[in-house]
């Protein structure tokens, strides 16, 4: 095992603030990131995932707190860690001149051990751009080439800022199985990204970022049973059908007409016990209801409920503030 993280944590957060001038971007964030997880960050825009990475790669110091990566200050710029520590770099570090296999070549150079250039190039998707020039590559490929400049040196962290914006369906799923191939082999990956469906099927664990504080974090599957507990239930009834008996069903908390048309009502319900719920209408034979779906809770629905919340109490605690000043 590697030098740095003998407790099985690769990063260590601990408390982190960081003020622009009068503007807390982050406010007391700690959390620990594990040796082999893909760790989520999650949060709305101006939440502070852009700074937090910035303060967790050197790129900027924090007001306050402390940071551990694989045991390092970042801010200290150990060469040790960049080895260990691998951040998609900007577009610009890109040499146009160059072709697609020549940059990657010459990225391996610069570690001891890396990975075979082809097999990179297979994995997210260039192994047909491999001799064309950077100049004349799209910037879905471009974005590509930026993963696997990344990847080449067999980070023991690989941090990737929104890595899925910009790119087509199947570049995501390159980039899918680009991260998947870092956990299978033991890595750790860190990546912030705005596609619940993304954090969902790829993170291990995820953090929610609201207005610099961390709302949540938690596997996705149980920050889904614990905060996503309303389903919706949908159906259409003949219009005119009485509803009044939908809202004393057990476990729902609303119910609204979404469209009329052609004789048909459409309904939808909010309900804690969906299964029940769909029983319940399927044997209503004066509901005459058809179309019976169900849209269970997600990731998204805790997302918006965490994002809603916090800037509300966060608005709140603001007037407060105010008021008593
Ligand atoms: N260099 C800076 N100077 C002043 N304020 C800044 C600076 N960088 C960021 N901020 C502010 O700090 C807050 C957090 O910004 P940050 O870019 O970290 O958010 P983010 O979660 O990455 O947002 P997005 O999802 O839009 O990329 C925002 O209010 C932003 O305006």
């Amino acid at each position: 095992m590697e030098a740095g993280n003998r407790d099985g944590i690769v990063v260590s957060l601990h408390e982190i603030s960081k003020h622009y001038g009068s503007r807390k971007a982050l406010d007391g964030v700690g959390f620990d990131i594990r040796d082999g997880e893909v760790f989520g960050l999650l949060g709305p825009n101006g939440a502070g995932k852009t700074t937090l990475l910035e303060c967790l790669t050197g790129l900027r110091r924090p007001t306050a707190g402390s940071v551990r990566v694989l045991g390092h200050d970042p801010g200290s710029r150990a060469p040790e860690l960049r080895r260990l520590m691998a951040v998609q770099p900007q577009e610009a570090a890109l040499f146009p001149q160059l072709s697609v296999r020549e940059t990657v070549d010459l990225w391996a150079s610069v570690y001891g051990d890396h990975e075979r250039v082809d097999e990179v190039l297979d994995r997210v998707g260039l192994a047909a751009q491999a001799s064309q020039r950077v100049k004349a590559l799209s910037g879905g490929q471009a974005r590509r080439l930026l993963l696997a400049v990344t990847v080449i040196g067999r980070p023991r962290l690989l941090v990737l800022d929104e890595p899925a914006a910009g790119l087509d369906p199947q570049a995501k799923e390159h980039l899918w199985d680009v991260i998947r191939k870092q956990r299978e082999a033991g890595g750790t990956v860190l990546l912030t990204t705005h596609d619940m469906n993304e954090a969902t099927e790829l993170c291990d664990r995820v953090a929610v970022l609201v207005g610099g504080r961390i709302a949540a974090c938690d596997t996705p599957a149980r920050l889904v049973s614990a905060l996503a507990s309303t389903s919706t239930v949908t159906f259409t009834t003949p219009a005119g059908t009485d509803l009044g008996s939908l809202d004393a069903l057990p476990g729902v908390t609303a119910v609204e007409v979404k469209q009329e048309a052609e004789g048909r009502r459409s309904v939808q319900l909010r309900t804690t016990d969906a299964d029940l719920t769909l029983r319940r209408i399927a044997a209503d034979e004066r509901l005459v209801a058809s179309d019976l779906d169900i849209s269970r809770g997600g990731l998204d629905t805790v997302f918006r409920s965490l994002a809603t919340e916090s800037a509300g109490s966060q608005e709140a605690a603001r007037t407060k503030k105010e008021v008593t000043e």
